[in-house]
């Protein structure tokens, strides 16, 4: 629409043009007043120092003058008194005459030299005196003679001798403590501490520096600064290394917030600082802001939580799927209902509510809920399976229909807020919301789908995969919680298609790998180091494609938090709203009967993208084990470390390894990446060697060689 108008409005200028006359005398440049053109060159000009060329930069410099002004008394008593320490400790050296002392000593000629020194002590004990005596009579006749100004300028000026002395500078003698005191954080009104932080953390070089782009300032309940890095050096590693920085400013790593400025003001080597008083996340739980909405629009992002800074963070759904993973007991239920909320106070959301714990945690929903299972029996599982098909071939169907739709109502093949909310079409946006879905996953009962062999947890994975995949496009949106992050229990072709992470605390940077992606623990994302009395805290990963997820890598959020009452309470609103609308459905309005599908579409739907090469049974120790850890990332990884292997099957390395061997399968050495964001090479084992092994032994090949050479033995 915006192009035909942006057409429409080029055709009305051309118009303009052609019926216009020809005008040739232009009236002539005006020449720049000379005000003007002093600015001019006040602003380009090298001669003037650069605090004085622009408004901001003198800004910038008068409150560098203040603050060196507000500062420098205290510095110069620092200096007087670092002074007279100085000039007391070297007058004591020369009265005691001390390095006299010292050479004698060493060369073992004290007592020889006793009388000597003795002399020489007394006189310069004298000297002193003498010296102290004469001070004070000149002090006392100035003082007869000019008053106490005469005083005030001696004392003056041997104040300013003091401050010379003893002012900072590199090297300077002095008395080193041994273990110093602690550190603390202070770098609020001194830039200075704050590059000495970023040389300390190895963030900059020891010969660079920091260019203040917007100097500290109080921002919430801390402090907020926005530097340059040095040209050479990258945004995204001091985001990398915030724990390193953290250290460096003496604060705890939950205090600061460090952020790449990106799109327009930023550039990739521009970051902002932000550091809390105190801990951001211990105060009270986070009120949800939707308690007394009385509806919400699925198709808003939905208050998800607030940042360390207090800032909400909101969370689009619509388009995309959320997985949620955590240890237990750290709130993974809490941040599920928080989006099923939105979900549940608009009427026209249809809801597949799930719950593998079988707990009171998700009761409510059963008012409003479409679809609803609560429990981890196999009839559970099953009836999960059921309505996961019936979602899958509804899918179909709508993208079937979808087709069948006028351009103007359907623009792109994809749903908009008018079809999502039109009866007549009944695509509603549809939220299928599993917590504990591992209980799901893991179901080991033998099934047989289309002919291929798989287990009812396998098929179930399947299905959620379809759905990840091909179902925002028609409204469709998966929200998954796990307390059992790990590969196994979520396939990799599963995670894959999850738009949305959200890690509370996890056992390990592999768990939290798992949920967050691929190496986010070496970009600065590790939700193991997150605290555990930090309920409700976890790290944020947007989907990318949404308008969240553009500027954002991944953030630290805090999630709303509501009662069982009051979770409760949403749900009874969300059921009178659908009541009012008409679109209170399926269990929620006592209608659990299964709608017939076509089971061989729903085979055929998910096939396409899900098949696997079979994995033969009985294979070989420990090929087996290899597999069966592996799952699905025997074919998604490249290679396996070895140590990963040994460790996670707890076995001797070097019998392993040999058994390895045996089966065709040999260590190499290869790159991976390390904790620390660099990479390191390790041994271990490509998989398409692994696979190559499980083809052989498939063929028999393994098993005929054996033979052959039982044989021949
Ligand atoms: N956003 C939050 N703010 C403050 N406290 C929270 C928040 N979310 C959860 N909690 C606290 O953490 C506790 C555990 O929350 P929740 O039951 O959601 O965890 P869970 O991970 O689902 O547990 P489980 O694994 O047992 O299901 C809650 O009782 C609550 O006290």
């Amino acid at each position: 629409m915006s192009t035909e108008e942006g057409s429409g409005s080029f055709g009305h200028v051309e118009r303009h043009v052609f019926e216009a006359d020809l005008v040739d005398d232009v009236s002539p440049v005006p020449k720049p007043s000379r005000w003007r053109r002093f600015a001019r060159w006040w602003r380009s000009s090298t001669h003037i120092p650069a605090g004085l060329r622009s408004r901001e930069a003198a800004k910038n410099a008068a409150v560098d003058v203040a603050l060196f002004l507000l500062g420098s008394p205290k510095s110069f008593v620092g200096a007087v008194w670092r002074g007279l320490v100085l000039a007391v400790r070297t007058w004591r050296r020369w009265v005691r005459v001390v390095d006299y002392r010292e050479a004698a000593e060493q060369s073992e000629k004290l007592a020889d030299k006793f009388i000597e020194i003795r002399e020489l002590t007394l006189f310069r004990w004298k000297l002193t005196g003498a010296v102290a005596l004469f001070t004070a009579s000149v002090l006392l006749v100035a003082d007869l003679c000019f008053g106490t100004v005469a005083l005030w300028g001696s004392g003056g000026v041997v104040a300013v001798a003091l401050a010379v002395t003893g002012r900072r500078k590199e090297g300077a003698p002095g008395r080193k403590a041994v273990l110093s005191g602690p550190r603390s954080f202070a770098w609020a009104m001194e830039p200075q501490v704050l590059v000495d932080a970023f040389r300390d953390a190895k963030l900059v070089g020891k010969d660079e520096s920091l260019r203040l782009v917007e100097r500290a300032s109080r921002a919430g309940d801390g402090w907020a600064i926005t530097v340059d890095l040095p040209a050479t050096r990258k945004a995204a590693d001091v985001v990398k290394n915030r724990e390193a920085l953290a250290s460096a400013l003496a604060v705890d790593e939950v205090q600061l917030v460090v952020e790449r400025v990106r799109g327009r003001g930023g550039h990739a080597g521009r970051v902002f600082l932000w550091v809390a008083d105190e801990d951001p996340y211990a105060g009270p739980p986070v009120r949800f802001p939707l308690l007394e909405a009385e509806w919400w629009d699925a198709w808003r992002p939905i208050p998800f939580g607030v940042d360390a800074r207090n800032r909400k963070v909101d969370l689009p759904l619509v388009w995309t799927s959320l997985l949620v993973g955590a240890i237990p007991r750290q709130g993974k239920t809490s941040a599920v209902r928080v989006p099923a909320a939105g979900l549940v106070l608009d009427p026209h959301t249809r809801l597949y509510v799930f719950d593998g714990k079988g707990g009171k945690d998700w009761e409510a929903a059963e008012a409003v809920a479409h679809r609803f299972v609560c429990g981890d029996e196999i009839e559970h599982a099953t009836a999960v399976r059921d309505h996961l098909a019936e979602l899958v071939a509804e899918v179909q169907s709508r993208y079937s229909r979808m087709s069948k739709l006028d351009d103007d109502v359907c623009p792109e093949s994809k749903i908009t807020p008018a079809i999502s909310r039109d009866s007549a079409l009944a695509m509603p946006i549809t939220a299928v919301i599993i917590d504990e879905v591992q209980v799901f996953l893991e179901n080991p009962e033998r099934e047989d789908v289309g002919g291929r062999k798989t287990t009812l947890g396998g098929y179930i994975a399947d299905l959620l995969t379809y759905l990840a995949r091909k179902g925002p496009a028609v409204g469709v949106v998966v929200v998954l919680a796990t307390q059992r992050p790990d590969s196994n229990t979520i396939p990799s072709r599963l995670r894959a298609v999850l738009g949305s992470r959200f890690a509370l605390r996890v056992m390990d940077w592999r768990d939290s790998n798992i949920v967050l992606g691929e190496q986010m623990n070496t970009r600065g994302f590790d939700a193991s180091t997150l605290l555990t009395n930090h309920k409700g805290v976890g790290i944020l990963r947007p989907d990318g494609d949404t308008d969240a997820g553009e500027e954002t890598l991944a953030l630290i959020v805090r999630t709303y938090y509501m009662l069982n009452a009051e979770w409760r309470n949403i749900c009874q609103r969300g059921r009178a709203l659908r009541e009012a609308t008409g679109t209170l459905t399926g269990h929620a309005n006592g209608d659990d009967a299964h709608r017939a599908i076509d089971e061989t579409a729903v085979v055929k739907a998910l096939g396409a993208g899900t098949a696997r090469a079979p994995i033969p049974e009985n294979l070989p120790e420990p090929l087996a084990s290899v597999c069966h850890y592996l799952g699905s990332e025997l074919d998604e990884r490249d290679f396996v470390p070895s140590g990963e292997l040994t460790a996670a099957l707890d076995v001797v390395p070097g019998i392993f390894a040999q058994q390895m061997g045996d089966l065709g399968c040999r260590p190499t050495r290869n790159r991976v990446p390390a904790d620390d964001g660099e990479t390191k090479r390790v041994r271990g084992y490509f998989t398409a060697e692994i696979r190559a092994a499980i083809q052989r032994f498939a063929a028999d090949e393994i098993g005929s060689d054996e033979e052959t050479e039982d044989d021949g033995a």
